[in-house]
């Protein structure tokens, strides 16, 4: 079997939807499971409608009603029949989720989170569904939340992989067109649970490990994996093939194209991962896999904007060592800040951070207990695999280096 998984990118409207289509006819559409993630931003959407749900309820039916009225625009455009069963099926999915927040009890904003958020990806397949079958393409949807069994850490569930392969060899029509929602599971009390934010090219990586995939093949808008970001970086380079190990550095480091917690089940079982463009499905793309490091041998640039670096000196000169830089640690974990590079010397401790769960302003006043607390805020880390000078010159230009470290391999900077 082949898994491809389609992101919010590819089927962000009509026409999107209709070149996956193209994209199976050029491909195949047998011994598949199409991976599908929520139409174009509307995670964001139902992240928006969860806000409101906690913080401005007189918002809510507006910020359900931005989700409504941009499914039934793509709807509108693929199904020529005005009452065609697609639009029941989806009134019935956004009745679900409103039900939901209308009957919920639970203060949890991680629970409802994850009850909510995944309706865009309900949606979607259930849209991409009904159209393959309207125009022909025989297929099967699975609700992914039977199939993906995991913990209760909402937001972030990690998966029980001993169930889910026994569930997946069970419900996956070996022989079909397979199509199912990225980014989703389910508890043990079939609670639904999501796999972190952009986890859809994990569940494709989940399903493969378990179905013992042929490949796992990314759909996506570039070309393949490129040497930088091209919303940061004017010239890029596609690179042809990619060893998992790289992948993983360059994932780790936070190469966005690949959700890093991809790479490690397909390494496990050596199953090819291709990123392939969209447009051009019949064009080479990038494979990763066993084999060279990286081909072409260039600089790889990834940037991290909106990080913040914390400097903690301690109060009477005595070392910062094993005992204090565990609870430090201990703190950023609790905190959910992502540690993104460490520097230490005799007395001080300086750390990039992530703070996406905007754990920062209640640390700051704990660590201020024990130390000197500098704090920098909205710099960015720079990270460059294979380096060269003139790679580290290109992404200076007239910075601020606030943090330098050289490895053999990769040199990081924090810059403002
Ligand atoms: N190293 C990279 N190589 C290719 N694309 C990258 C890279 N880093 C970031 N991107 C960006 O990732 C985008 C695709 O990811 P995304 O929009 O999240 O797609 P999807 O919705 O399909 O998951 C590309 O349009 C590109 O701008
Ligand atoms: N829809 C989810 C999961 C995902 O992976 O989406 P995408 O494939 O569009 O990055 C998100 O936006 O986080």
């Amino acid at each position: 079997m082949r898994i491809f998984k389609f992101g919010g990118a590819s089927v962000k409207d009509a026409n999107g939807v209709r070149n996956l289509v193209k994209v199976l006819e050029a491909v195949g559409h047998e011994k598949i499971v199409l991976v599908i993630s929520a139409m174009g931003k509307m995670t964001n959407a139902m992240e928006e409608v969860i806000d409101a749900y906690f913080n401005e309820e007189s918002q809510l039916d507006d910020k359900i009603q931005v989700v409504v009225d941009y499914h039934k625009a793509i709807i509108n455009d693929l199904f020529e029949v005005k009452n065609h069963d697609v639009h029941h099926k989806v009134n019935k999915l956004i009745e679900e989720f409103r039900g939901f927040l209308m009957w919920n009890k639970s203060p949890k904003y991680a629970f409802v989170y994850d009850q909510v958020v995944g309706y865009g990806e309900l949606i979607s397949t259930t849209i991409v569904s009904s159209y393959l079958t309207e125009i022909g393409m025989t297929n099967n949807w699975l609700d992914v939340r039977e199939l993906i069994k995991t913990d209760n850490s909402y937001r972030d569930a990690q998966v029980n992989w001993d169930s889910t392969e026994q569930r997946v060899s069970e419900k996956v029509e070996p022989a079909q067109l397979n199509i199912t929602q990225g980014f989703l599971g389910s508890d043990e009390n079939n609670f639904t649970t999501t796999l972190g934010r952009e986890g859809s090219d994990y569940t494709a990586a989940i399903l493969g490990y378990c179905l013992n995939a042929k490949s796992v093949t990314i759909w996506k808008d570039v070309p393949g994996v490129l040497n930088a970001d091209p919303r940061h970086f004017k010239e890029t380079q596609k690179l042809e093939q990619i060893s998992y190990r790289e992948a993983i550095e360059l994932a780790f480091y936070g190469a966005s194209v690949i959700h890093p917690k991809t790479l490690q089940p397909l390494q496990q079982k050596e199953i090819p991962l291709h990123v392939k463009s969209f447009v051009h499905p019949e064009a080479q793309g990038t494979t990763v896999g066993k084999g060279k490091k990286i081909v072409p041998e260039v600089p790889c640039f990834i940037v991290k904007k909106n990080q913040v670096l914390l400097k903690l000196s301690s109060l009477d000169f005595s070392f910062i060592v094993e005992n204090n830089i565990s609870d430090i640690f201990k703190m950023f974990h609790d905190y959910r800040l992502k540690v993104d590079l460490i520097q230490n010397s005799a007395i001080s401790f300086s750390v990039c951070l992530d703070n996406k769960f905007s754990g920062l302003k209640s640390i700051l006043p704990e660590l201020e207990k024990r130390f000197k607390v500098t704090c920098h805020e909205d710099v960015s880390l720079y990270t460059i695999r294979h380096f060269d000078e003139q790679a580290v010159e290109s992404v200076l230009n007239g910075y601020d280096v606030l943090v330098e470290q050289r490895g053999k391999e990769t040199v990081q900077l924090v810059v403002k």
